[in-house]
Formats: C-alpha cells, sequence, structure tokens
C-alpha cells in the first residue's frame, strides 16, 4: 500500500464522479462547473471525488479538501483504452495533484504497445508513491493488475469492452468475485443507479463506491425519466 492515510479515507464511502465530455452542456469551455458539483457531493458527504482531465483536477483541488481521483479521457483509434492510456497523461495527472490516478488495465492492445503490468511497472519507476486505481471490465483483467501492485481495483468498464459485452449493470458478481479473490480493495464502480445499490456492493465487500451519471449527469438522469415516459 504506497498511502494508508489516504486510502483509509475512502473506506465505506462514496466518492462522486464529476465528469462532462466535450460537448455535453455542463463541460463549460471556460471550465467552473465541475468544482461546483465536486463541492455539491462533499456537503453531501462524499469522501472522495472522481474526475476526468488535468482542468478539472485542478479546478476541483482548489474547490474541495476530497482526495481526487484523476483520469484523463482520450481516443488513441484504433486502439480502444482510453482512460489514462499514455504515460504522459500520467505525468500531466501527477503535475496538478491527483491523488489517486485512475488508468486503464483491460487487457486489450493498448497504443504504447504495453501491456497493463507493463505499464504500471514504467509508472511506479517513475512515481514510487503514487496511489494507482486499475480500472477493469472482467475478473481475469481485476487479478491480474491486482497482481501488479495496484493500490484499487475498479470494476469501472464492466460493460464497456467486448470482453465484457452484456455484462449487468450494475455488476455485483465481479465485485463479489474480486473480493473473494485478492485482497486489494476493490471499487465497485459503473451504473450503479439507486442508493440501494450503493448499499449492496459495500454488503459485497467493496472497499468502496463510485457514483457518477446518477448523480452528476443531468442529461443522464432526465432521459431515464424520457424513457420511462414513451
Ligand atoms: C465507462 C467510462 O468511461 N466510465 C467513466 C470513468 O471514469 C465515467 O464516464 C463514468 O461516469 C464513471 O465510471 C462512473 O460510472 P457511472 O456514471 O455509471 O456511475
Amino acid at each position: 500500500m504506497t498511502n494508508p492515510r489516504l486510502i483509509n479515507r475512502l473506506r465505506g464511502g462514496l466518492v462522486v464522479s464529476c465528469q462532462a465530455l466535450p460537448g455535453e452542456p455542463l463541460f463549460a469551455a471556460g471550465g467552473g462547473v465541475m468544482p461546483l458539483l465536486a463541492m455539491a457531493a462533499e456537503q453531501g458527504g462524499a469522501v472522495g471525488i472522481r474526475c476526468n482531465s488535468a482542468r478539472d483536477v485542478l479546478e476541483i483541488k482548489a474547490a474541495v479538501g476530497l482526495p481526487v481521483i484523476g483520469l484523463i479521457k482520450n481516443q488513441y483509434l484504433p486502439y480502444e483504452p482510453y482512460i489514462t492510456a499514455t504515460m504522459a497523461e500520467v505525468q500531466a495527472l501527477v503535475a496538478v495533484g491527483a491523488d489517486i490516478v485512475a488508468l486503464d488495465c483491460t487487457l486489450r492492445e493498448r497504443v504504447d504497445k504495453l501491456s497493463p503490468a507493463g505499464f504500471i511497472a514504467q509508472i511506479r519507476a517513475a512515481f514510487p508513491n503514487l496511489v494507482l486505481m486499475a480500472d477493469v471490465a472482467t475478473l481475469k483483467e481485476g487479478l491480474a493488475a491486482a497482481e501488479c501492485g495496484v493500490d484499487f481495483v475498479g470494476t469501472t468498464l464492466s460493460g464497456y469492452t467486448p470482453q465484457s459485452q452484456g455484462a449487468p449493470g450494475p455488476n455485483f458478481s465481479l465485485v463479489e468475485q474480486l473480493v473473494a479473490r485478492t485482497d486489494v480493495p476493490i471499487i465497485a464502480e459503473g451504473r450503479i443507479r439507486t442508493p440501494l445499490q450503493a448499499r449492496q456492493m459495500i454488503d459485497l465487500g467493496a472497499f468502496c463506491v463510485v457514483v457518477g451519471g446518477a448523480i452528476t449527469r443531468p442529461m443522464e438522469i432526465t432521459s431515464d425519466f424520457v424513457t420511462a415516459l414513451a
């Protein structure tokens, strides 16, 4: 464990993912919106924030006192991994003070042609004390990442990769199996829509829970209601 104090701050709690991509209304070219969502999350009792881009890490760190899980989403087509998939992005996140860096640890071919193990080794060589969260989609990927000495494994990508297509959302069984097979703390993330589902994840042994869209994406919430009325 690279930073037990920081890790313990997240235990049993809710991390709120505050993200909007370019093209979404809340992205706001001039910034300033994600920190407001993060402040609301902090006031509501969240123990951490997850966010995308160096800009948002910087702005959110200035606005709240919570640990920030930073990532940078970038497409490197035809390669599929897009969550902090290069060393340059890790460096950018460290430079703006991300407390934890989330990175793609699926077993898909990456733009740098490294395996997740190779990428993690490269990161550890440059930043030995950096706290790392491995975003995975399957049990095999989660166990492989855990073997590489990451601090957390998150179920973030379950249902979003060819290897996990059709997986249920939220994926309770993936969390349950990871908890049973590794001592690395498991973060339940992805398609958690209700407080009860979040509670169930903790009861299954998740270390903490990340919720995004159900809290911070009004477009997504609206469309759920609209679909129900159609
Ligand atoms: C698949 C992917 O790119 N997930 C991203 C990872 O950072 C975010 O877009 C999600 O909002 C986040 O994982 C939280 O999940 P949900 O919004 O379902 O609660």
